[in-house]
C-alpha cells in the first residue's frame, strides 16, 4: 500500500503578484507534474487588509491548494488581516513570504519568532548583516529557512547541469553569459516598486539574483571548482534619479575552472523571450530559451570540430522541456520533501549561498554607489 504522501501546509504573507502565482501553482494537482510523495495546502493568507485576503482566495485556491483538494487535511483556507494572523495560526507550519523586498528580513523574522519554518522571496534580504540574524534566529529555533531563488529547481536548469557537470556534453566551460532585463525605464512611474528607493528597487536585487543563480549553479557548483567563491567579482552600475541601479552588471572569475561569467541586468530595455543565458564549452555551447528565471528549453550546438579555432557547428539540437503553470511548484515540492526529511536547510539553496549573493550584492552596491534609504536596513554590518 502506498503512503500517503508528506503536507506543507503553507501560510502566505502578502495578496501581491507573486504570492497569487505561488498559491496557484500549489493548488495545481499533483499528480499534474507526477509527485507522489509530497503535496502542499494553503492554511491561511494573510494581507494588511482582511478584504484583500478574502479576494486573494477566492481568486487563487477558492477549493484550497492540492492536499485540501484530494482530502488530505480537513482545513478551508483562513484569511487574515494581518500578517501576525497567519503566524499563529495552528495549521500553518511553514510560512511563503511573497511581500516587498524591503519587508523580508522584519516578515521572516515574525514567522521564525513565531515558531514557523519561513521559504523567504528573493531577494532574501536587503543586505548580508539581516540575512545573518535570519540564520541565527532560524538555527536556534532548528526551523527551516530558505530563499526562493525558483530557478535553481526548474528542470532546464537541473538538465544543463547535469549535461555540463557529469555529461561533458560541452566539454570544459569558458563562459557564461546571463541577462534578465526588464522595460521599465519610461514606462512605469518613479512610485513602482522597481523604480521607487523607499521600496529599495533596482534592477539588481530584483533580477540580479538570476544571472547570478545561473553563475552559482553551473559555474561555483562546477565539480572542479569544489565550491570555491569567485576570486573577483568586477561590477558597474548605473543609477536612476531615484537612487536605485537602473542598470548593472557584473563579472565573476573561477580560476579553478579557468572560466568567466558575465551577468547583466538592466530596467531600460525589453526582455528577449526567446535567449538571455548562453554557455560556451570548449566542445560548443548551450543556449538556454525563455526568461533566464523560467526557461522551458535549450538549445545544445557543438562544433563540428572542435579542436579548430572559430569552426562551424553541427545543426541545433532543442531539448524542449515545457511546463505548465508558472513554475514554482518545483521549489514548493523541494521544500516540502526538506520538511518531511527534518532538514532545516534545503540542499539546493543552501544558507551559505543566499549568504554569499548576499554579500556579492552588498559589495556591488558599495562600489556603484547604490545606498538604501535611511532606515530601511533593521540589522546593518
Ligand atoms: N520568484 C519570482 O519569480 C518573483 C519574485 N518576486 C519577489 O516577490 C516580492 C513581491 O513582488 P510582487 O509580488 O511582484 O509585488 P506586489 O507589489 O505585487 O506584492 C507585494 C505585496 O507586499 C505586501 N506589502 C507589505 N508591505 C507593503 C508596503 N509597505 N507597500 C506595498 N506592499 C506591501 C502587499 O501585500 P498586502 O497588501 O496583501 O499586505 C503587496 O501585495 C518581491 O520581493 C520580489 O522580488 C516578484 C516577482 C516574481
Ligand atoms: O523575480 C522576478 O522575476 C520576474 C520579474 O517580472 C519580477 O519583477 C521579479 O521580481
Amino acid at each position: 500500500m502506498s503512503q500517503a504522501p508528506f503536507v506543507a501546509q503553507w501560510g502566505v504573507l502578502g495578496c501581491g503578484w507573486i504570492s497569487s502565482e505561488f498559491t496557484k501553482d500549489v493548488s495545481r494537482p499533483m499528480a499534474s507534474r507526477g509527485v507522489t510523495d509530497v503535496t502542499h495546502a494553503i492554511a491561511a493568507v494573510g494581507s494588511r487588509s482582511l478584504s484583500k485576503a478574502e479576494d486573494f482566495i477566492a481568486a487563487n485556491c477558492p477549493r484550497g491548494a492540492a492536499g485540501q483538494q484530494d482530502g488530505l487535511v480537513g482545513f478551508k483556507t483562513k484569511a487574515y488581516g494581518s500578517y501576525k494572523g497567519v503566524i499563529d495560526d495552528p495549521n500553518v507550519n511553514i510560512v511563503y513570504v511573497g511581500t516587498m523586498n524591503m519587508c523580508h528580513y522584519e516578515d521572516a523574522k515574525l514567522a521564525l519568532e513565531g515558531g514557523k519554518h519561513c521559504l523567504l522571496e528573493k531577494p532574501a534580504t536587503l543586505n548580508a548583516a539581516e540575512w545573518k540574524h535570519l540564520v541565527s534566529i532560524a538555527k536556534s529555533k532548528n526551523l527551516f529557512l530558505m530563499e526562493a531563488v525558483w530557478t535553481r529547481f526548474n528542470p532546464v536548469m537541473l538538465a544543463i547541469q547535469k549535461a555540463i557537470h557529469e555529461d561533458d556534453v560541452i566539454g570544459e566551460i569558458r563562459c557564461l553569459y546571463s541577462d534578465l532585463s526588464m522595460d521599465v525605464y519610461k514606462k512605469r512611474e518613479d512610485t513602482d516598486r522597481l523604480l521607487a528607493a523607499e521600496l529599495a528597487g533596482g534592477a539588481l536585487l530584483d533580477i540580479g539574483p538570476y544571472p547570478l543563480a545561473w553563475t552559482m549553479m553551473i559555474l561555483y557548483r562546477h565539480p572542479q571548482n569544489g565550491r570555491t567563491a569567485a576570486e573577483k567579482v568586477g561590477s558597474t552600475m548605473m543609477k536612476y534619479h531615484t537612487g536605485v541601479d537602473l542598470a548593472t552588471s557584473f563579472t565573476m572569475t573561477f580560476p579553478k575552472l579557468n572560466a568567466i561569467a558575465y551577468c547583466t541586468t538592466n530596467l531600460l530595455s525589453a526582455v528577449q523571450k526567446h535567449q538571455n543565458t548562453r554557455i560556451v564549452g570548449s566542445k560548443g555551447e548551450i543556449l538556454v530559451q525563455g526568461y533566464t528565471s523560467r526557461p522551458q528549453k535549450y538549445i545544445l550546438r557543438l562544433f563540428a570540430k572542435p579542436e579548430k579555432e572559430g569552426g562551424a557547428f553541427l545543426p541545433d539540437e532543442t531539448i524542449d522541456m515545457s511546463f505548465d503553470g508558472f513554475g514554482l511548484y518545483w521549489e514548493a515540492d523541494a521544500v516540502a520533501r526538506c520538511l518531511k526529511d527534518g532538514l532545516t536547510e534545503c540542499p539546493e539553496m543552501p544558507l551559505d549561498e543566499t549568504l554569499m549573493t548576499m554579500e556579492i550584492f552588498d559589495n556591488i552596491r558599495k562600489e556603484g554607489g547604490y545606498e538604501f534609504s535611511p532606515g530601511l536596513e533593521k540589522v546593518k554590518s
